[in-house]
């Protein structure tokens, strides 16, 4: 029909809104929050203070922070019957364990209905302090044992372990993790994030829309690939067995999980902050041939590299967790945590300037003709 229309397949490269909320420069590889760099914020900040930079547009002052810290402390409770829900579901993957809990926290709690911009807010900062709590109480259910219930004195960070593990974290490991929720917590129209604007768009509510990123980013080639690096690196192996991997997958003309991304050409600015965080781990608990593995394939995928195939996010993050012995189903979940803050601005900005999200397709089925009885068909 309209033969000369230009189709954008994946929307690759196209502008659909302005955002002051993320930078990402994907030839130089840098990643701006609200205009201070990721490497500023990974080395010097908390994971409650870039929540508040992402959501106000500023960094906190101390009582700010403390206002704001109080806050997402509060919202660490959970109805009764979403251990119910857990329980029933508890051999499932944890992110449609996750999934599912949010989506039935829409139903039982009220609030979950105030779509305007304070209802937006209030209920996005209650849902980043109940996520990590549905994904320990799944793992502390599904291993026979209760809930583990937050504590009060913890930062978000530490906080998350003490639930998963029962014990409480050093401040090395809490710290590992508060820089990997800094480094997955906004990435501009990732598909998670365009996935919720869209359900915005509709004028939803904002659990609804957080349903729609938690789906959006459970899949592979989004939050997925920390899952599947890891299971990468345990079929290689060996560091001495990852060209041949590599070669294989090439020749396949099949993706290296871990490498490539929309936007970044250059490396992903993220993944040098993992990739010390495996380094230093790998060492200091006497497992060091995790890294020796991943820096092989790197080595491996070198000849791709000028072609803008680097690693991303992923690539080092998943090895971290196995260091910490959080399962690899977890991987994912543990993303969302991060990308909370993320999803809940996008959604913010959304609904402060709304318009439905609704592109075309461009036909390419039959012509018009007559129904067919079903005698004649
Ligand atoms: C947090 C995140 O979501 S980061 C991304 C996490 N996902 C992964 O790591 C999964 C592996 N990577 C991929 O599948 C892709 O790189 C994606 C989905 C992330 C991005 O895909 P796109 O933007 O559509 O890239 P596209 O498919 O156009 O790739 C361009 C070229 O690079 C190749 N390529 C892209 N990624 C990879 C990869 N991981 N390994 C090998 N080749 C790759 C493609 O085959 C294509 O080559 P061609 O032009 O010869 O056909
Ligand atoms: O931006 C993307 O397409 C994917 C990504 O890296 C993220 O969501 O962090």
């Amino acid at each position: 029909m309209t033969e000369d229309v230009k189709i954008n397949r994946g929307l690759k490269g196209i502008y659909f809104e302005r955002s002051g909320v993320s930078h990402i420069d994907g030839a130089k590889g840098e990643l701006l929050y609200r205009g201070y760099t990721i490497h500023d914020l990974a080395e010097h900040s908390t994971f409650e203070e870039v929540c508040y930079l992402l959501i106000h547009g500023e960094l906190p002052t101390a009582d700010a922070l403390a206002a704001f810290d109080a806050q997402l402390k509060a919202g660490r409770t959970l109805p009764p019957q979403i251990h119910e829900i857990i329980h029933a579901t508890r051999d499932g993957h944890p992110m449609d364990v996750l999934r599912t809990c949010v989506s039935a926290l829409a139903a039982l709690e009220p609030a979950s209905h105030d779509k305007g911009e304070d209802g937006f807010l209030q209920n996005g900062l209650r849902l980043t302090s109940q996520v990590p709590m549905i994904i320990a109480a799944h793992q502390a259910i599904r291993n026979g044992r209760d809930p583990v219930p937050a504590d009060p004195t913890l930062s978000h960070a530490a906080n998350w372990l003490w639930m998963l593990k029962g014990e409480k974290p050093s401040a090395d490991a809490a710290r590992l993790a508060d820089v990997d929720f800094i480094l997955h917590a906004e990435h501009g129209a990732n598909a998670s994030s365009f996935a919720a604007r869209v359900t915005v768009g509709t004028e939803a509510n904002l659990h609804g829309a957080m349903v729609t990123a938690l789906s959006t980013l459970a899949g592979p080639a989004h939050g997925g690939a920390a899952e599947d690096v890891m299971k990468m690196v345990q079929e290689i192996g060996k560091p001495e067995n990852a060209a041949a991997y590599v070669k294989q997958k090439r020749g396949n003309r099949e993706a290296v999980t871990g490498f490539g991304h929309r936007v970044y050409r250059a490396e992903d600015p993220r993944a040098r902050h993992m990739r010390d965080g495996v380094r230093k781990l790998g060492q200091e608990m006497g497992a060091p041939e995790w890294y020796e593995i991943l820096q092989a394939v790197v080595d491996a995928m070198k000849p791709y590299a000028r072609h803008g195939l680097n690693v991303n996010v992923d690539f080092y993050s998943g090895v971290i967790y196995q260091l910490h012995g959080i399962p690899m189903d977890l991987y994912v979940p543990i993303f969302a945590i991060g990308r909370m803050p993320g999803w809940l601005v996008q959604c913010l900005e959304q609904q402060r300037s709304n318009i439905l999200i609704r592109p075309l397709t461009l036909y390419n089925g039959p012509d018009a003709r007559p129904y067919l009885p079903m005698d004649q068909r």
